[in-house]
């Protein structure tokens, strides 16, 4: 096995490992090495925010592959370690410690950071994040009966992490910016449901909630102060407010970077034998003739096949319709599809919003282009086959729940 042909992963989460076990599986057999700046090998994030942190699942359970997977397949796992910087055209990379390792394929999967809170008193003990394993098990400590949890932000972490806290009995107040939680992302009637939700579990939904600063005594978070001056008591405070994608490497090292790291639909970067995936990646999706960056698991459980397979030389493309899910309370929902504001004319349902038991349906013109299940199961598939089929449909066959999701795919 010669150095010359060395393919070199970086980043330790979930779109690193995969492309590991893609590599492998479709054929590489020379030296594969992964460089993670976490100590952890690499781990699937959801849970992180749902089972892990509710204590329903264990560590082990969490990874992308057991312990000794990486030895047995001959991938050099290089932990707790940075690449400082990617040289492109000498085709090599310098980690923290100063060693320059040539790669001949090199993948970056360098994933995503939170957005910081940038108000007064962010920097106090007890602002816990979402990102890492270690911060699950923080916000896991945190959440007890009776402690008073302000959360910034009515995102998925923000929303996901209410839940949490409110299970395991803590008082929470959700801080969202904009007029109700989610409503960019699903609209107003689907981002209702999610609302009342929490109102139902006794969560304090606070819309158009600007924080003016963090108050603490000892180092330690005792309040939170909204611009409207009213003053909350918080024993912590858990932001999620966003995450920017890791693109200072790609940057230094002149690759195209817009929102991202930008490639083509087979993850090709703008620079010779560097492709990206996962987070960080701003891929041209022919389905949707645009690029997107998507932050969500799927992504980076599926792009690394492509990743992989354009490495080696092979013709692959990445076309996945985006699929995200949340587990919230007793609530469990499924999306495919991309809708993004501007991106649809209405929305359609199937069932009951009310009794939260329903499917939606975002329409442009008579083509659905994304679909959502709460609790009802087995269905997602063929919303996403309703998607790609591109076959025209009606409002009054979607809404009617005697008409079977099947019978509306094009017969083939
Ligand atoms: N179930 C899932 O698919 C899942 C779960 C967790 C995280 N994620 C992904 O991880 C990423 C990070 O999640 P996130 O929830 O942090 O980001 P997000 O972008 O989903 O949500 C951030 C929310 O914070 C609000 N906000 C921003 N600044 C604010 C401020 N100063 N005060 C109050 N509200 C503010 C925004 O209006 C928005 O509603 C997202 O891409 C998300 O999709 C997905």
């Amino acid at each position: 096995m010669s150095p010359a042909n060395t393919f070199v992963i970086v980043g330790g989460g979930l779109a690193a490992g995969k492309a590991a076990e893609e590599l492998r599986a479709h054929g590489h057999d020379g030296p594969l090495l992964l460089i993670g700046d976490e100590r952890e090998r690499p781990y699937i994030r959801p849970p992180l925010s749902k089972g892990y942190l509710l204590g329903k699942e264990d560590r082990e359970s969490i990874h992308v592959h057991p312990e000794g997977w990486y030895r047995e397949h001959g991938v050099d796992l290089l932990l707790g370690t940075s690449v400082t910087s990617v040289d492109g055209q000498a085709k090599e990379v310098t980690l923290d410690d100063g060693r320059r390792v040539p790669y001949a394929k090199l993948l970056l999967a360098t994933g995503s950071s939170p957005r910081r809170l940038s108000v007064p008193g962010a920097d106090l003990d007890n602002v816990l994040y979402l990102r890492r394993v270690g911060d699950s098990e923080r916000l896991k400590s945190a959440f007890t009966e009776g402690a008073r949890i302000v959360v910034v932000g009515g995102g998925w972490i923000g929303l996901e992490t209410a839940a949490a806290a409110r299970t395991a009995g803590a008082e929470v107040t959700v801080l969202e910016h904009a007029e109700l939680p989610l409503l960019r992302v699903l609209g107003r009637e689907a981002a209702e449901v999610f609302a009342g939700l929490h109102r139902d579990h006794g969560v304090d939904l606070r819309p158009h909630a600007e924080i003016q600063r963090v108050t603490g005594t000892g180092g330690r978070v005792d309040g939170v102060v909204l611009a409207d001056g009213s003053h909350l008591p918080a024993d912590a405070v858990v932001v999620g407010v966003g995450i920017t994608p890791n693109v200072r490497l790609a940057e230094e090292a002149g690759l195209e970077v817009r929102n991202g790291i930008v490639t083509d639909e087979h993850l090709r970067t703008s620079v010779a034998d560097i492709h990206a995936a996962g987070d960080v990646a701003n891929a041209y999706h022919p389905r949707l003739g645009r690029h997107l960056r998507v932050e969500h698991w799927a992504n980076a459980l599926h792009q690394p096949r492509t990743a992989a397979l354009s490495m080696l030389g092979k013709d692959a493309v990445y076309d996945r319709l985006p699929y995200f899910y949340t587990d919230q309370y007793d609530l469990g929902m499924e999306y495919t599809g991309y809708a993004e504001p501007g991106g649809y004319d209405r929305v359609v349902f199937r069932g009951a919003p009310d009794e939260r038991r329903f499917i939606a349906f975002w329409m442009s013109g008579n083509r659905v282009v994304a679909g959502m299940s709460v609790n009802v199961w087995d269905v997602i598939d063929t919303i996403r086959s309703l998607i790609e089929s591109g076959a025209e449909t009606d409002d009054a066959v979607l809404s009617d729940p005697a008409v079977p999701l099947e019978s509306l795919l094009p017969r083939v």
